[in-house]
């Protein structure tokens, strides 16, 4: 039996919460970042992803180098997953010996997604099946095994579920250097920010509810509670089908003798606030809470509002009183449905079983599969087609009609401020990370921030090609050590590209030498320089210079830093003319 004044007492709030939005208001609108159909939604990310966190500052101090005692060698990497570990990567693509990470031998990335509070989420081609995923990192580094044990819960929860046509694909996940990484099946963005790019109704409403309940229906089944259930951890694919992601507040709980669920694991958290079910505050866990949150989610979709995370509104909504000013445009069909989710007692709510055999319930759901399936049917074809064309287009051109080749597009000569900007002085975090964890420069510039777009470029094509293609995936990719960074401080020997100007004395501005490092580690062909071993590290004068950005195609500024060497060249040059 239920203590009714728990039903009648305002819940406690945690403190953040007196700040907090108090009402249910209209949401806010944010720049579309594609068309207004699900359907029609483009793989490509937008430019900055809305929800992107934004970036973090750059680290305000540098850990100092030991020279006395060596640096640490770096963690190994673990393959976590059974599929990686039952099906570990060919040597000719990842050599554990080479200094590359795993991520950097075997996938290439192209650009960051967005970020999380615990992760930054890049899209990548894996370099192994040629396909496009998403690759989700820990920020941080694990503090400790606690933090650490955390952050594996949430690949091996998403791993024991399986696949599931409305859970978000689990590809593999490992951990390397102290960081977690899961590979998953790529979608267009979260539902979060569909819904603010576009104006959603009741019908959608209740396409993105059967698919949620199908999702939670799975979990369910295996005893698990997702407990974190909300847009922003829904994504879409391009036909508009719902994968629900983000389980690392999952908890599998057990049937108790009473038959309800009782929490198997004590280190249960709450989730965002605006979804929570009141009996969370109580720290009674159990599967209704995520029909809870499930009905927050469809009521803020439906009249599309934000939901509150405090105050009155938030304290209402929990005694199951829906804010009717924006309800009522709703069928009755849905209105009930949503009291029935959002009852504020776990035992009086509804399950996800009892929802779906509700009439109306099992009526959107018959219609929504008729339509996931007639648009996937059809996007299936298209990129059939498509693959078809684009295929018999490259053998003409390559065999028969050379002349029908698509020019090389004009090449940027230097990568897009932007991307250096972002975040700050990047070539102090950099740093930073060279010095406290050993791994290479290039590694970390692979994580830049919506880094330089390589696709851009016309090296990445053919770097690519030439990964992909048989026999030349075990191609290193040109060894940036951090050698190359530290040894910016030795005097530089004379360029063989003399116009190459940018300055290698030992006071220059390390961030003009992360720009050189950085152009380095994206020349497709560069292999180390000929003096690039660890016994005589290269002169960033003598690494080649990228195709892409040969100096002859850059136009130059009236006033470069030009280094001592290359001014005593002109000097005599003068002196003998
Ligand atoms: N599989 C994916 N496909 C496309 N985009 C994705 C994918 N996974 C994540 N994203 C993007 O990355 C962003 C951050 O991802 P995610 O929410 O999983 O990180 P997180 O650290 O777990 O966040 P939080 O814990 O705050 O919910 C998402 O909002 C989404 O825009």
């Amino acid at each position: 039996m239920s203590d009714p004044k728990l039903t009648t007492t305002p819940l406690p709030l945690p403190e953040h919460f007196s700040q907090a939005q108090q009402s249910f208001s209209l949401k806010k609108r944010r720049l579309p970042f594609s068309s207004s159909s699900p359907s029609s939604l483009s793989l490509t990310p937008p430019p900055l992803l809305a929800h992107s966190l934004p970036p973090r500052p750059p680290p305000k101090w540098v850990p100092s180098v030991s020279r006395v005692f060596p640096q640490r060698p770096p963690s190994p990497w673990t393959p976590l997953s059974h599929s990686l570990s039952q099906t570990p990567p060919s040597p000719s693509l990842y050599d554990p010996s080479r200094p590359q990470s795993y991520f950097n031998q075997c996938f290439t990335n192209l650009g960051l997604l967005g970020r999380g509070s615990f992760g930054e989420v890049y899209k990548v081609l894996s370099l192994q099946d040629g396909q496009l995923y998403a690759v989700k990192r820990t920020v941080q580094r694990f503090r400790g095994s606690e933090d650490r044990q955390r952050s594996l819960r949430e690949a091996r929860n998403h791993e024991i579920l399986g696949s599931h046509p409305y859970i978000l694909g689990f590809r593999a996940a490992w951990e390397e250097r102290a960081r977690l990484y899961i590979q998953t099946e790529l979608c267009c963005a979260s539902l979060l920010m569909h819904a603010e790019a576009t104006s959603l109704g009741e019908a959608e409403a209740w396409g993105f509810l059967c698919d949620l309940l199908s999702a939670l229906q799975h979990l369910h089944s295996q005893g698990f509670a997702h407990l974190d259930l909300k847009p922003a951890n829904v994504f879409l694919t391009r036909s508009g089908r719902l994968k629900l992601g983000d389980f690392g507040l999952m908890l599998r709980l057990s049937c108790g003798d009473s038959g309800r669920e009782k929490s198997e694991l004590e280190e249960g958290q709450e989730g965002d606030p605006r979804y929570m079910a009141p009996e969370l505050l109580r720290g009674q866990y159990s599967l209704a809470a995520d029909v809870f949150s499930l009905g927050v989610s469809i009521l803020e979709l439906a009249c599309n509002i934000e939901v509150p995370k405090g105050g009155d509104g938030w304290q209402e909504l929990r005694q199951g009183n829906l804010p009717t000013e924006f309800t009522n445009v709703l069928s009755s069909e849905l209105q009930s449905v949503l009291k029935m989710m959002l009852a504020p007692e776990p035992s009086a709510r509804a399950t996800v079983l009892q929802l779906l055999t509700l009439p109306a319930v099992r009526r959107q759901r018959l219609k929504r599969q008729v339509s996931l399936f007639l648009l996937e049917s059809l996007l299936f074809f298209f990129s059939f087609c498509q693959s078809v064309v684009s295929f018999g287009w490259r053998l003409l051109s390559s065999f028969r009609f050379p002349f029908l080749r698509v020019p090389t597009p004009s090449v940027p000569c230097t990568p897009p401020r932007d991307s250096w900007e972002r975040d700050g002085d990047y070539s102090t975090q950099a740093l930073s990370v060279l010095h406290t964890d050993t791994c290479s420069l290039e590694e970390e510039l692979v994580f830049l921030p919506d880094a330089v777009r390589l696709d851009d470029s016309p090296s990445f094509s053919q770097r690519v090609q030439s990964r992909l293609s048989l026999g030349s995936t075990s191609t290193p990719l040109p060894k940036v050590s951090s050698d190359s960074y530290h040894g910016a401080t030795r005097t530089p020997r004379h360029s063989p590209v003399r116009s190459w100007n940018i300055t290698t004395t030992p006071n220059s501005s390390s961030s003009l030498n992360m720009t050189r490092t950085l152009m380095h580690s994206l020349s497709p062909s560069d292999g180390p320089s000929p003096n690039g071993t660890h016994d005589d590290p290269p002169l960033v004068n003598h690494s080649p210079i990228p195709k892409w950005i040969r100096p002859d195609s850059c136009p130059r500024t009236a006033f470069e830093p030009k280094n001592l060497l290359s001014m005593f060249d002109e000097t005599s040059l003068e002196g003998q003319t």
